[in-house]
C-alpha cells in the first residue's frame, strides 16, 4: 500500500451552540488538516506514471478546503446559528458567514472535508482535523469486519 500525505492549515472562527463551557463563546482555531491518500498500486502509464495521484492536485483540492474555511467564522445552519448570523450581520461588520449543516466539531468538519475531497475526485482515505496541536479528531470510512 501506498499513502501520500499532505497538510494544510487554516484559520477559522466557530460557534458550538448549546456547549456548556469556555468554548460556549465564538472563538478561533488554528486548524491543522492533514490527509492521506492510498492506493495499492501506482499508474503505470502517462503523466501519474510511478505515483498514486500527483501531489499537484492534491494541494489543489485542499486549497479549496481552505479557502472555503479560512478567515470566515462558521456557524450551524440552525435556527440558533442563523439568529447568531442575523445579528452580527446588522452590525455592518460584514463579517463572513459560512453556514454548514451540523455544528461545527472537529468530528463533524473532518467528516464535511472528507467527502468533499472525495466528490472532487481524491482518493482520500483519512482525514485528520487538529483543533489545537494536542486534539484531533481522524475520520475514515474504510471499516475492517474481523469476527
Ligand atoms: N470531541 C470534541 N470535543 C470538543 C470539541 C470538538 O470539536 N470535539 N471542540 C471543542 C472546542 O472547539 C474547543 O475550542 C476546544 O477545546 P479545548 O480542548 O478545551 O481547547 P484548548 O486546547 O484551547 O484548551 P486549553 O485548556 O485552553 O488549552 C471542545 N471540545
Ligand atoms: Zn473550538
Amino acid at each position: 500500500m501506498f499513502t501520500l500525505k499532505s497538510e494544510i492549515q487554516f484559520d477559522t472562527a466557530h460557534y458550538l451552540s448549546g456547549y456548556q463551557g469556555k468554548c460556549k463563546n465564538i472563538h478561533g482555531h488554528r486548524y491543522r488538516l492533514v490527509v492521506k491518500v492510498s492506493s495499492q498500486d501506482l499508474h503505470e502509464t502517462g503523466h501519474l506514471r510511478g505515483m498514486v495521484d500527483d501531489f499537484s492536485s492534491v494541494k489543489e483540492a485542499l486549497k479549496k478546503i481552505h479557502d472555503r474555511f479560512d478567515h470566515k467564522l462558521v456557524v450551524e445552519a440552525s435556527e440558533e446559528g442563523k439568529e447568531v448570523a442575523k445579528k452580527l450581520e446588522e452590525s455592518g461588520l460584514a463579517f463572513e458567514i459560512v453556514f454548514v449543516p451540523y455544528r461545527p466539531t472537529a468530528e463533524e468538519m473532518s467528516r464535511d472535508i472528507y467527502r468533499n475531497l472525495k466528490a472532487d475526485g481524491v482518493a482520500v482515505t483519512e482525514v485528520e482535523l487538529f483543533e489545537t496541536p494536542t486534539n484531533s479528531c481522524i475520520y475514515t470510512e474504510e471499516y475492517s469486519c474481523s469476527k
